[in-house]
C-alpha cells in the first residue's frame, strides 16, 4: 500500500512537470517521457507486487540454491504444505469455478487432486470426493472465504473446511523470476526479459547478473516455448552495420532467425544483420502509406522490413545496404516472399546510392504521377546523409518535373525539443527551412531521455536544383565526433 501511495505521489509530480513545459513539442516528449517513468514505475511496483506474493514463502525455492551458477533442477524440488478443500465429485466443476480466484495456480500442476486417507493410501471413498488445492496467497482458513465463495459452498452443500495437503513442489512448478530470484545475490534486480527474435532470446545483462549468464539462459529456454538459443549482448558493436556483438549463453548457436512481421516472412543471419523487433509498428505505418504503383527508395534497407512489403504491396523498390551481408538477406528475402522482381537491390554507401543510381532514375520518376517515398532509417547518421540530395538534378530546374519526391529521414534525440533538434539539423544538411512544410513523429522512446524522430516532408525543388552541392561544400565536412554511431541497444 505504502508503495502505491509513494507511485501515485511521484505520478502526479511527473503530471505537474508536465504542466509546467511550456512550446508543443516539449509536451509531446515530456509526455513520452512521463509516459516511459509511470510505465517503468508500474512495472516496479508490480514487481513489489510480485515479490511481496510469493514472499509468504510458500513458493519460494530451498534457500540452498542461492548462489547456483550451474543449472541443477533437482535442487528446487521440496514438500510444501497447502491449504485444500474437500469436494463431493458430482458438483465437483462448478464448485471449482465458483472457487477459481482462490484456487492454486502453478505452472505444470493440477488443482484437482485425489484424496488420501491418513496412511497414504487412497481413500476408501474413493470416486466421491475430491481435493481442490487452493492459493496460500488466499487462503489461510475456513475463515478466508469472500462471501461468493462461502455463499457458493453453502449452495453446493459443501463444508467450508480446510484441510492440508502435502504438495510436491519441483523447478516445472516454478516461475523464471522466481527461480533467478532465488539463484542471484539478495536484494538485487532480477531482470528476465529479453526481445524475441525467431528462436532467439536475446538479453541485455547487468554486470551483477553477469556470473550467472548460463544458469540465466537455461532458465529461459526452460520457461519459453519455441526458444531454442539466448544469447547475451556484448558492449561493443559494430557500428557502421548496427548489428550486436553477442555471446551465446544457452541452446544451439544457429543465429539464422525466422521471423514473421506484419504477416511478410524473413530470415537473417542475427549475429550479422540489423533487426529490430520494436520498429514493427512504424514498419507498417510507413507501409499504410504506399499505392501500387509507386516507388521506394529505401537508403539504408536492412533485410528488407519497408523494402519487402512495399513491394508486396505493388511498389517499385530501390533498396540499399552497405552491409553485404544485409544485401545478402534483403536479396534472399525478395526471392522468399516472391517479390524479386519489384526489388532492385544495391549494395553501396547510402550517398554513392543516392547520388549514383537514385539520381540516374529519379528525372524519369518525377515526370509520372506515382508517388516517390525515400525511407532512410538510420537514426544515428540518417538526418546528415540528406545533404546528398543537394544540387542532385543540376542546377537548371527543370519544371516538367514535378512530381516531387516525399523523404521520411529518422534521427535519434536526446535534447528537450527533440522536435524542433531533428528539424534544425535535418534543414542544416538540406540547407533550408522546412518550416511548415514537414511533420514530425516520436517513434519510440528507446532510453530515458532518448527519442526515436522521424521527420517526413517534400523535399524542397530548390533542393535538388541547387549549385550548392554537398561536394562543393569543402569546409563543411561533418563533424567527426557527430558521426559516431550511437548506442547498439537502439
Ligand atoms: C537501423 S538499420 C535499419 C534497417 C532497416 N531499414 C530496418 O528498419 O530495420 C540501418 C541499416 O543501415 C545500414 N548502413 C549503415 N551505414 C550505411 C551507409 N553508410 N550506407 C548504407 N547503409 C548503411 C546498416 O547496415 C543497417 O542495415
Amino acid at each position: 500500500m505504502a508503495a502505491g501511495w509513494r507511485g501515485s505521489g511521484r505520478l502526479l509530480f511527473l503530471l505537474q512537470k508536465y504542466r509546467s513545459c511550456v512550446s508543443l513539442s516539449q509536451k509531446v516528449n515530456q509526455f513520452a517521457r512521463i509516459s516511459l517513468q509511470f510505465s517503468t514505475l508500474v512495472q516496479s511496483q508490480k514487481a513489489m507486487t510480485d515479490h511481496s506474493q510469493t514472499d509468504v514463502g510458500l513458493y519460494k525455492p530451498p534457500p540452498t540454491v542461492r548462489g547456483m551458477t550451474e543449472l541443477d533442477r533437482a535442487a528446487f524440488s521440496q514438500i510444501v504444505s497447502v491449504p485444500a478443500i474437500r469436494i463431493p465429485t458430482n458438483v465437483l466443476n462448478k464448485v471449482v469455478k465458483s472457487l477459481k480466484k482462490v484456487a492454486l495456480q502453478r505452472p505444470g500442476l493440477k488443482r484437482v487432486v485425489e484424496e488420501h486417507s491418513e496412511d497414504g493410501n487412497k481413500d476408501s471413498s474413493e470416486g466421491e470426493h475430491r481435493l481442490l488445492l487452493l492459493d496460500t496467497n488466499s487462503i489461510t482458513s475456513a475463515d478466508s472465504f469472500g462471501s461468493e465463495e462461502a455463499e457458493a459452498l453453502k449452495a453446493y452443500g459443501v463444508p467450508q473446511e480446510i484441510q492440508k495437503y502435502e504438495l510436491k513442489l519441483t523447478y516445472e512448478n516454478l516461475k523464471s523470476e522466481e527461480i533467478l530470484r532465488a539463484v542471484l545475490p539478495e536484494g538485487q534486480d532480477v531482470t528476465s526479459g529479453f526481445s524475441r527474435v525467431g528462436h532467439i532470446a536475446h538479453m541485455n545483462l547487468r554486470d551483477h547478473q553477469l556470473p550467472y549468464r548460463k544458469l540465466i539462459g537455461q532458465v529461459i529456454i526452460d520457461k519459453n516455448p519455441g526458444i531454442t538459443c539466448v544469447v547475451n549482448k556484448t558492449n561493443t558493436i559494430d557500428s557502421t552495420y548496427r548489428n550486436f556483438q553477442m555471446e551465446v549463453l544457452a541452446g544451439e548457436s544457429n543465429m539464422v532467425a525466422k521471423v514473421r512481421e506484419n504477416g511478410v516472412f524473413y530470415e537473417f543471419d542475427f549475429s550479422h544483420v540489423y533487426w529490430n523487433p520494436r520498429l514493427s509498428t512504424e514498419h507498417e505505418r510507413i507501409v499504410s502509406l504506399l499505392q501500387r504503383g509507386d516507388t521506394v527508395v529505401d537508403v539504408f534497407a536492412g533485410v528488407g522490413p519497408f523494402a519487402i512489403p512495399a513491394a508486396r504491396r505493388g511498389c517499385e523498390v530501390l533498396a540499399n545496404d552497405l552491409n553485404p551481408e544485409s544485401f545478402r538477406w534483403l536479396q534472399h528475402n525478395a526471392k522468399l516472399n516472391k517479390v524479386d522482381r519489384n526489388i532492385t537491390s544495391f549494395n553501396m554507401d547510402g550517398r554513392g546510392f543516392i547520388r549514383g543510381p537514385v539520381q540516374e532514375r529519379l528525372p524519369a520518376l518525377m515526370k509520372g504521377s506515382q508517388k516517390i517515398h525515400v525511407v532512410m532509417n538510420l537514426p544515428a547518421l540518417a538526418l546528415e546523409f540528406l545533404d546528398a540530395f543537394r544540387g542532385l538534378l543540376g542546377p537548371e530546374p527543370d519544371q516538367s518535373l514535378d512530381n516531387l519526391p516525399q523523404v521520411h529521414c529518422y534521427g535519434f534525440s536526446k535534447e528537450d525539443d527533440a522536435q524542433r533538434d531533428v528539424v534544425a539539423r535535418a534543414e542544416a544538411s538540406l540547407k533550408t527551412s522546412l518550416q511548415g512544410q514537414c511533420s514530425v513523429h516520436l517513434v519510440r522512446n528507446v532510453a530515458p531521455n532518448k527519442e526515436m524522430m522521424r521527420v517526413s516532408f517534400t523535399l524542397p525543388r530548390g533542393v535538388l536544383y541547387s549549385t550548392h552541392t554537398r561536394d562543393s561544400d569543402v569546409s563543411e565536412e561533418p563533424n567527426p565526433k557527430k558521426q559516431k554511431c550511437e548506442n547498439p541497444t537502439d
